[in-house]
């Protein structure tokens, strides 16, 4: 039974929820983890809803940038006194939840604090540092930042320029930002919220740069909040879309802080200048690891925001005909329409299994390395380079495709899909850059490959373990296990080329640097299809682990848009492997299971359970009732308070009248 279904609605969409062969409440609980966890997300909404000053004071788009901070942070300050009653502190993903419901997604000051600030406290700071920091953090005493990318670098973090020098006599820190392109850029929150901040800057003892390091800086008086002598800051300007948050610049001249002040879980400087080695080498690219482990189940969510807009907008909106020239068809019936959004429904409920799956990674590996061993580090850190990459990007495709099956409609902010996309394909930049990450994970495939060469192949990981096998036929009698192995041939032989084009221009005399950068295309691509791979087989996996028959019925139909369109899309990686015939096929069978994912589509993208508060979106209202909302909408926009402007009065008027003769 769809739960969504209630009196007044638009029929066009009870009708869809009447089709819907399974319980939306069952499916938001396999969506989002166990039932408790569905639960208690609707319940949080519902509470939400009940509390008048929480409520959007006018639709954000009509907002100023400096109205939506101002709006954020009267909303922040609210929840920090009502969170208690509202949800259980001690739960992160709840946390992030009520922001995301009250505030929304354009960022608000301390949509950081949580994610970025937080962590690296927790998990690099040592003992008496949390203890020191980290209550004052969660009380939000402090609200902080973490400024780590500058003007001139953000990839390539081994050229940041911020310094951050021992002075033994002193025994403090002198943070120096010794040219223009040495500035923070880019921090959120820095701008005009935070008045703490991790800072990212190299660790120079006795003259020896000991490279990037974790420093926890204050940036403003606590009492007057003006910037402390020694720092410049503000805000960069506004972006593309997440204008909400107040991303900023910030500079050092000789700013002094305590010995104490860096963070020293893992690195240490003694009081005498001794320097202590971290247990791995990148355990101080840790903090982003956990963010990149976080964004698949994030982005996936951003892409099930925007599907619940088009679906439901594409089942009231009814356009030209089919059949029947009495009535004109909703055009979620074209199988155009269906094939513009099924299969991102499809990757959305697949990001999001991998997604919980890789915060579950995380968080074992952060025990791991708690105790001391890191030797699970290179492998997360290539999955999640990886799996950021690829779902940023796909997001991304599926929320313009989204808003392109809205029509005139979808490119109206009343649809609010815009904003979705601006958010979402930050990501393809924020927490590495696509290409850059990438390379990281292309690193690690051909690291594999090589061991294969050296007759190593019992040393791979279970994720590579495909790279050595020999597959070059596949039955024609296609399940998702068949499919699979497609798409392990197609990764399997691309990671290959990619190795070997490498390898050639090195044994050509090629120096290492451009012989991978003459095969860094093909190396993505083989990034690329290793990544599609995993998310198709944890897909897989999940939907078997799925215990209610019901549920489990609408997945693998599910599934099946998802694997046929994931291998036609790859059609040309497998070329050698399928023959036009078995291509045809998967074509046919891509067909069919549009037709029967169909009376399902408005029930899966309902089981998403956003609320309409949380969605902010006129086209993907609960009800369906659009058009009078459209109207609504329009007539509340502030240009519409006056009759005539003074852009008339002062300039068209004039202008007309003058031209009269
Ligand atoms: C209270 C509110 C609650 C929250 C409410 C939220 C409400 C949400 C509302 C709306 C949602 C809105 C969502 C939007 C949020 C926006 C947030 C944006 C936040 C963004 C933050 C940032 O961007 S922070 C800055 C991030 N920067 C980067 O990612 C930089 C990328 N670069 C790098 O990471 C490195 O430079 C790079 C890894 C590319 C290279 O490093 P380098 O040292 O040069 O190493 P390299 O030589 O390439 O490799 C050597 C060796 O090391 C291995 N390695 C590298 N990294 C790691 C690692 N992390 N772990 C393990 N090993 C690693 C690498 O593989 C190499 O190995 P070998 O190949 O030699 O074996
Ligand atoms: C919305 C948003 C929020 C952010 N929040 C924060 C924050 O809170 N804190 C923070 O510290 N930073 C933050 N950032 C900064 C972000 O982390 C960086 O912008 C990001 O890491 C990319 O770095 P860059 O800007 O230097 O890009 P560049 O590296 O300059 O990228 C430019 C181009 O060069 C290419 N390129 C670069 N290096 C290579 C290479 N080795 N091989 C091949 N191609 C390459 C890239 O692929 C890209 O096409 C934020 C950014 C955004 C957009």
């Amino acid at each position: 039974m769809n739960q969504s279904i209630k009196p007044g609605d638009n029929p066009d969409l009870t009708e869809e929820r009447l089709s819907g062969t399974f319980d939306t409440n069952s499916m938001a609980a396999v969506i989002y983890g166990s039932d408790k966890l569905a639960q208690r997300r609707r319940e949080i909404s519902e509470a939400v809803s009940r509390i008048p000053e929480l409520q959007d004071s006018k639709p954000c788009p009509f907002m100023t940038r400096e109205e939506k901070i101002l709006e954020g942070s009267r909303k922040s300050a609210i929840l920090n006194r009502l969170l208690p009653g509202l949800i259980d502190l001690d739960s992160f993903e709840e946390t992030v939840f009520i922001h995301q419901e009250v505030i929304g997604i354009e960022g608000h000051p301390l949509a950081l604090h949580e994610s970025l600030f937080i962590p690296p406290i927790a998990t690099q700071g040592t003992d008496e540092q949390q203890k020191k920091w980290l209550g004052r953090a969660q009380r939000r005493e402090i609200i902080g930042c973490y400024a780590q990318t500058e003007l001139g670098h953000g990839s390539n973090l081994r050229a940041l320029e911020t310094t951050a020098t021992f002075d033994i006599s002193s025994q403090e820190f002198i943070l120096n930002s010794p040219t223009i392109t040495s500035l923070k850029w880019w921090p959120g929150a820095l701008g005009k919220s935070a008045n703490w901040s991790i800072v990212i800057a190299n660790l120079i003892v006795h003259d020896k740069n000991h490279g990037p390091h974790p420093f926890m800086v204050q940036l403003r008086d606590e009492k007057s909040h003006e910037p402390l002598p020694g720092i410049t800051v503000g805000d960069i300007g506004p972006k593309m879309a997440f204008n909400g948050a107040d991303n900023g610049f910030l500079g050092f001249e000789n700013y002094r802080i305590p010995r104490e002040n860096m963070l020293m879980r893992h690195s240490k400087v003694t009081p005498d200048g001794g320097y202590i080695r971290p247990p791995h080498a990148k355990i101080g690219y840790s903090g982003m690891v956990r963010v990149r482990s976080r964004m698949a189940a994030e982005q996936g969510l951003f892409l099930a925001h925007a599907l619940t807009i088009a679906v439901r907008y594409s089942a009231i909106r009814r356009q030209g005909y089919l059949e029947d020239r009495s009535r004109e068809v909703k055009v979620l019936d074209y199988q155009t329409q269906q094939h513009r959004l099924f299969p991102s429904i499809a990757r959305a409920y697949a990001f999001i299994f991998c997604g919980f799956e890789t915060i579950r990674l995380y968080d074992q590996l952060l025990i791991d390395v708690q105790n001391g061993n890191t030797s699970g580090m290179a492998d997360l850190h290539a999955l999640t380079s990886g799996l950021k990459s690829v779902v940023t990007h796909q997001t991304g495709e599926g929320i313009e495709q989204a808003r392109m099956a809205c029509g005139g409609h979808g490119y109206s902010m009343a649809s609010y899909i815009s904003e979705i996309y601006g958010v979402a394909i930050g990501g393809c930049t924020y927490e590495g850059e696509n290409m850059v990450m990438l390379l990281q994970l292309a690193r690690y495939l051909v690291k594999s490959i090589e061991m294969i060469q050296n007759g190593k192949s019992k040393n791979l990981g279970p994720m590579v373990a495909y790279l050595a096998a020999n597959e070059s036929e596949i039955d024609l009698n296609l399940g998702p296990n068949e499919y699979l192995k497609v798409f392990q041939y197609a990764a399997r032989s691309q990671a290959w080329r990619a190795t070997e084009k490498f390898q050639k221009l090195r044994n050509s005399g090629m120096s290492k640097e451009q012989a991978w950068n003459q095969a860094s295309v093909e190396l993505t691509r083989a990034s690329r299809l290793h990544t599609r791979l995993y998310i198709m087989s944890t897909f897989i996996n999940h939907v078997g682990s799925v215990v209610d028959q019901k549920i489990k019925k609408v997945l693998i139909d599910l599934l099946n848009v998802h694997i046929t369109y994931e291998v036609m899309d790859i059609g040309i990686y497998v070329q050698g492997l399928l023959s036009s015939d078995q291509m045809d096929l998967i074509r046919n069978q891509l067909y069919v299971s549009l037709e029967t994912i169909r009376p399902n589509a408005v029930s899966l993208v309902d089981s998403f359970q956003i609320s309409d508060m949380q969605l902010r979106s006129v086209l993907g209202r609960r009800d369906g009732n659009v058009y009078e909302n459209l109207f609504k909408w329009a007539k509340s926009c502030p240009l519409n308070d006056k009759d005539v402007l003074e852009s008339v009065t002062k300039y068209l008027k004039p202008m007309m009248d003058k031209s009269k003769l």
